[in-house]
């Protein structure tokens, strides 16, 4: 596989008022930490990635393969959203069985593969609740179960524990910590919060007005000053 997980060559978004460029290249197996003031192009960034929206110019590389003209169910690429988007009238068993068939035609294997990812996510025995009776962080760790069990190596995080309390927060970082260990996959990672950057990331995508500001190693990115917007997320004085 291609040691190269993502790469954008002058890809151009170009809505009513603005234009958003991108151009940078992440390294398999990476986790990269994706921050930015709120309307920067985080979300646009993904988007693009994923193929819910196509460029206007450019080219999306993922694991070497141009992605112009597929659609998201065909890329390497799993995505979890900050509100979860979990069917509330489905079990979590069901909800997960969606990343593995959206018809839910699921053969016994598949139903083995659901309990496996829901043990993996610490929900053993939470198959049959429906989600409105399981806690915030309980049912990120369900998107999060329904998009490690499809096994894509490109896993796309939309601020994932943007609802948790910080004891919580700290605990969905550990299990994605071990499910990368485990899967060996590429995470680009969403976050508002530098603590997430420095427990998780080797890298920081650090957006600004719609292009890419910096991409750093986590040292680099950590002890930048030179930078106005970087100082105000990472609450330099
Ligand atoms: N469908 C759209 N139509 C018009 N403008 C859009 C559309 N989607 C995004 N934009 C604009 O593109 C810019 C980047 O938006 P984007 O949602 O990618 O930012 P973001 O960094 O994800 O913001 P937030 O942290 O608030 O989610 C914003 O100015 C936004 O208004």
């Amino acid at each position: 596989m291609s040691s190269v997980a993502v790469r954008l060559e002058g890809v151009k978004v170009r809505f009513e008022t603005v234009v958003l460029a991108f151009d940078c290249t992440v390294r398999a197996g990476e986790i990269v930490g994706v921050a930015g003031a709120s309307g920067s192009g985080k979300s646009t960034l993904f988007n693009v990635i994923a193929g819910f929206e196509a460029p206007d110019r450019g080219a999306v590389r993922i694991f070497g393969e141009e992605m112009a003209g597929r659609p998201p169910s065909e890329r390497p690429v799993s995505v979890v959203f900050q509100e979860n988007n979990l069917f509330a009238h489905l079990d979590v068993a069901t909800n997960v069985g969606l990343g593995i068939s959206p018809s839910l035609r699921l053969r016994s294997a598949d139903l083995k593969r659901v309990d496996e990812a829901l043990e993996r996510v610490g929900l053993v025995g939470f198959g049959r609740r429906l989600p409105p009776t399981l806690s915030g962080g309980e049912r990120q760790r369900v998107a999060l179960a329904r998009a490690v069990v499809r096994h894509r190596p490109l896993l796309l995080l939309d601020e994932p524990f943007a609802a948790l309390d910080p004891g919580m927060r700290a605990e969905m970082r550990e299990l994605l910590a071990d499910l990368h260990r485990e899967e060996g996959n590429t995470i680009l990672m969403i976050t508002h919060h530098p603590e997430d950057l420095r427990q998780l990331s080797d890298s920081v995508l650090f957006l600004d007005q719609g292009h890419i500001l910096v991409h750093d190693p986590l040292d680099r990115f950590l002890e930048r000053r030179d930078t106005a917007a970087i100082n105000r997320f990472l609450g330099n004085a």
